[in-house]
């Protein structure tokens, strides 16, 4: 791999502007037979999202993953949304009894609309005989394969069965893969992400270092359909992990899902426990997330999200915030 970037090394170069406003671009994005507010989705995590957020998002038109650490409550979980008429967007494993959960779907004719199989290494046989088992039992489920950090490992899912895989490994903000294994995407996730889309058929979700609404543009720029979030989603009001004061301050926990918080005990740990400061309310965010959107769309010189792929873009290693701080 020869010139890797990340997000804070390209600014994307403006195109000449179509609209009289930015409420004029629409931030639309089609995933499956669904389409959504966003092109954005909070990551499936235990401090992310909860039964409670799952519904919120749902309802108002945006996507969801449900984090799969609490696997007993999945089979009332998809009978509630959809029972409300809502998706129901779920995850899984690979451990055996991650195969028998999936036959008991199909007996009990429960079909979630998307499935994904969160595994950390998802290039695997594990992930390849997975995909297999849930197209066999369920087909019309969309099922979302991942993490990967290579177009072999694309074109791998996809051709199991996949129809979208997720990129990313390491970039995460409670992500120590990379200090622990020496290996991911970490410090190079855009680059990955441009890499592994060129291989792509299906969609990409690009998953983990988004820091910036801007990131979630510079995604879709390089070859996203979706991007994954966890860090920006911590901390709000509706977000699940527990709120504490430190030095004065409101902050809520936002914890790896490989960490030994999730995992209640120190073995393979490759995440870290973090206290972000309270960002009240969720809705104000993305609010805020859709409207830096269409500002960016508004800048690639369209009126849709497909206006942002095509965009020229410099490199400008390291260099963006020229030292400053973000906010
Ligand atoms: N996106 C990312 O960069 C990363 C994300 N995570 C997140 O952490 C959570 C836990 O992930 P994960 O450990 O995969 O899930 P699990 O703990 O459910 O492990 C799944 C299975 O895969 C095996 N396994 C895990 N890692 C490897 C590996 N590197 N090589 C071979 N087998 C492996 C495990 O066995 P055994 O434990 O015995 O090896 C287990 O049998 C997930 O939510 C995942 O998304 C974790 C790390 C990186
Ligand atoms: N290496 C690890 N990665 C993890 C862990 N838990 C979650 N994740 C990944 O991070 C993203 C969110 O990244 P962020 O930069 O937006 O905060 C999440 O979707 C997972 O892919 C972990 O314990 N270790």
């Amino acid at each position: 791999m020869e010139n890797v970037f990340d997000y804070e090394d390209i600014q994307l170069i403006p195109a000449k502007c179509v609209v009289n406003s930015r409420s004029q671009c629409d931030t639309t994005v089609t995933l499956g037979t669904h389409s959504f507010k966003l092109p954005v989705v909070p990551a499936n995590m235990q401090t992310i999202i909860d039964e409670k957020l799952a519904i919120y998002l749902a309802e108002n038109g945006y996507f969801y993953v449900m984090h799969r650490f609490e696997p007993e409550k999945r089979v009332a979980f998809i009978k509630d949304m959809q029972s409300r008429g809502h998706i129901a967007s779920i995850s899984v494993g690979v451990k055996e009894e991650e195969y028998t959960f999936v036959e008991q779907l199909a007996q009990e004719n429960l079909v979630p609309d998307y499935i994904t199989i969160d595994i950390a290494h998802g290039h695997s046989n594990a992930v390849i005989k997975m995909i297999e088992h849930i197209k066999s039992h369920i087909p019309s489920t969309f099922v979302i394969a991942g993490n990967v950090g290579t177009p072999e490992a694309v074109r791998e899912l996809e051709n199991a069965g996949a129809d979208a895989t997720k990129v990313g490994i390491g970039p995460g903000k409670v992500c120590i893969t990379k200090i622990k294994t020496g290996f991911g995407t970490g410090g190079w996730q855009l680059a990955a992400l441009r890499w592994c889309a060129k291989a792509a058929s299906k969609p990409i979700i690009a998953d983990g270092g988004i820091r910036t609404h801007g990131d979630i543009a510079k995604s879709i720029r390089f070859g996203a359909t979706m991007v994954m979030i966890g860090s920006l989603f911590a901390g709000h009001e509706e977000s699940p992990g527990e709120t504490m004061e430190i030095e004065g301050k409101l902050c809520k926990e936002y914890f790896g899902s490989a960490s030994e918080f999730q995992k209640g005990e120190k073995k393979n740990v490759e995440g870290k426990k973090m206290y972000v400061e309270h960002k009240g309310s969720l809705q104000d965010t993305l609010i805020e997330m859709e409207q830096d959107l269409q500002s960016s769309i508004s800048y690639a010189g369209g009126t849709k999200l497909d206006a942002i792929r095509n965009v020229d873009y410099v490199v400008v290693k390291n260099s963006i915030f020229n030292g400053d701080k973000v906010y």
